[in-house]
């Protein structure tokens, strides 16, 4: 006898689907808003003028049906392109600061690299699909933004 799975037939099925990408990029917190003394005492060793660097690692989450017919939430070969398009190509051994104009007058914190991918992201895939933006600046700092 097949183990129960609920009342939802396969067509109601909804899935999480996710994919992981690093880069590689630097960076220096350093608002235009506040003066220098400021940034100094507010971001401390990360206001440093000549930056430092980061492994990130990103993991995008979508969420949505799971196709009745070919079982998939969507296919990974897609969601891939849009990282390499979204995130790596933009974002991969740049300075954010100084290479992707968005952060000109953005502070480049983990929180705001999120809210960028996500802007991007939503608009590179199919509608009403993106869930989740994971980004491990280090091993020990993880933001996650759901696009509130
Ligand atoms: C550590 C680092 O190299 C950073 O750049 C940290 C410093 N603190 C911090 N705090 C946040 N709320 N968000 C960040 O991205 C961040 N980066
Ligand atoms: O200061 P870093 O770049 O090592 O980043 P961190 O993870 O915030 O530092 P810590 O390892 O002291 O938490
Ligand atoms: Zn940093």
């Amino acid at each position: 006898m097949a183990a129960s799975r609920g009342t939802s037939s396969a067509a109601e099925r909804v899935g999480y689907i996710s994919r992981i990408e690093s880069f590689s990029a630097c960076h220096r917190l350093h608002s235009v808003h506040l003066s220098d003394e400021e940034n100094k005492t507010l971001y401390g060793k990360c206001n440093n003028p000549n930056g430092h660097g980061h492994n990130y690692k990103v993991e995008v989450t979508v969420r949505g049906k799971i196709d009745a017919v070919t079982g998939m939430v969507i296919n990974l070969t897609d969601l891939k392109k849009c990282i390499e398009d979204v995130i790596v190509v933009p974002l991969d051994h740049k300075n954010l600061d100084k290479d992707v104009p968005y952060f000109a007058n953005v502070v480049s914190t983990t929180e705001n690299v999120a809210i960028y991918i996500w802007d991007n992201m939503v608009k590179a895939l199919p509608p009403n699909l993106l869930y989740e933006i994971k980004i491990y600046e280090t091993d020990k700092n993880v933001v996650v933004y759901r696009g509130e």
